[in-house]
């Protein structure tokens, strides 16, 4: 038995949900390019659970569901002002998630039918728990969750209290599009492992998002904004990146095990950075991200993968670098829930073996002869 780091190469599921050949990543079959350009992320996590893209009818219900599960039980809201002011938002989210499972009877019902609804209550509440967070850490009263809008509106409506403007709002709908499947990544391989034990979608959930958390994962949108911060101007992007390129420090944002020459994600939001700046008249963070792309790719071969523009992206939109990751588990839930569901439809528990490297034949030597 020979382990291969990281999987890599390994196929370890079937999926009918996402797929990624030849650098084309695609939900359900449709190309991401021409879902990014057109379609609203409700239509694309539709897509992800149900197979096939809503008809106005069936978004228009799936609207109504996600408006009348969007906001989170008091005792919940009321745990959420007790936390650190301080504390980590993945692990906010992460204890939250699993809170809610406290407070719904059946949290432990995993049927097809219970787990979809609980796939859609959980795509409405996680904004409603993250946006709550954000304001009580402010010191202000958290916002009840708008009706009828989109998860993008809701999502910055309840963080700022203000109603978004449309660019930015659009702008937010297009990420979450972006972000909502990804294959076997990291974080959905999790919820995967989880389900198939036969807990429950609450724990699938929990587990996947404590492991987008990690910063070679999904935190490294929230790390690529330190980077941006650190460096602080357009002059200093090249000796910062030429010393980390020296040392062989990791550049966060760059690289993919899957994608070697380019994610077909990040285009999209290069240019939702480049519009941004020119909407805002100031192109500072997407000229350092330019320049850094340059360097890197130039002297690295490495090309910008999804964490790296939207970190300019989200800024840009007022949002705090803390918020990044949670927003990516805002997305990414509707990709989790749709596997966790494939999973349980032809379920087997995940339980791959391990090379061991370790002494053999060893005698046991009692402890007052150690
Ligand atoms: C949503 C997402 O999860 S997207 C990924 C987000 N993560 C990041 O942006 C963090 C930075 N990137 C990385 O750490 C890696 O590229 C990963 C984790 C994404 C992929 O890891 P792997 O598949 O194991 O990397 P891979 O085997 O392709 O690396 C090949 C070489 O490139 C180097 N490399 C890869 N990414 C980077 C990077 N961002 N900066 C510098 N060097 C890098 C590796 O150190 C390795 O060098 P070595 O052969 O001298 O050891
Ligand atoms: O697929 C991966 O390894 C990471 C990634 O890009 C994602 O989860 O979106």
């Amino acid at each position: 038995m020979t382990a291969t780091k990281g999987l890599e190469g390994i196929v370890a599921a079937t999926s009918s949900i996402s797929s990624i050949h030849d650098g084309v990543l695609a939900y359900r079959g449709i190309n991401i390019d021409d879902l990014a350009e057109r379609a609203s992320f409700e239509e694309a996590a539709y897509l992800l659970w149900y197979g096939k893209l809503p008809t106005q009818t069936q978004l228009a219900f799936l609207q109504q569901q996600l408006s009348d599960f969007a906001p989170i039980p008091e005792p919940l809201l009321a745990q959420l002002k007790l936390f650190p002011s301080d504390a980590n938002t993945m692990a906010v989210l992460r204890t939250a998630v699993s809170a809610l499972a406290l407070y719904d009877e059946n949290a432990n019902d995993i049927s097809r039918e219970s787990n979809q609804i609980k796939a859609i209550k959980l795509q409405a509440q996680i904004p409603t728990i993250i946006a709550a967070f954000a304001r009580i850490r402010e010191g202000k009263e958290p916002l009840a969750p708008l009706q009828n809008v989109s998860i993008a509106h809701n999502f910055l409506y309840m963080m700022t209290g203000e109603e978004p403007d449309v660019v930015a709002v659009k702008a937010l709908d297009q990420a979450l599009v972006l972000h909502a499947d990804h294959e076997l990544n990291a974080s959905t391989f999790s919820a995967r492992v989880t389900i198939a034990t036969l807990s429950d979608i609450y724990s699938g959930i929990t587990a996947a998002i404590g492991t987008l958390k990690g910063p070679l994962h999904g935190g490294a949108n929230e790390a690529v904004m330190k980077m941006l911060s650190e460096i602080g101007s357009l002059d200093n992007v090249e000796p910062y990146i030429l010393n980390k390129i020296a040392n062989r420090e990791k550049i966060m944002g760059f690289g993919h095990r899957v994608y070697k020459n380019g994610d077909p994600r990040a285009k999209h939001l290069q240019k939702m950075s480049r519009q941004l700046g020119l909407l805002k008249g100031d192109s500072t963070l997407f000229e350092m991200s330019s320049r850094i792309e340059e360097l890197v790719t130039g002297q690295k071969g490495l090309r910008p993968n999804v964490d790296f523009y939207s970190a300019s992206v989200y800024t840009m939109l007022g949002i705090p670098s803390d918020l990044f990751t949670p927003i990516f588990a805002i997305s990414r839930l509707s990709g989790w829930s749709a596997h966790i569901l494939e999973q349980l439809d032809d379920n087997r528990i995940i339980r791959p073996r391990a090379e061991y490297t370790g002494l053999i034949n060893q005698k046991y030597i009692p402890i007052d002869l150690r």
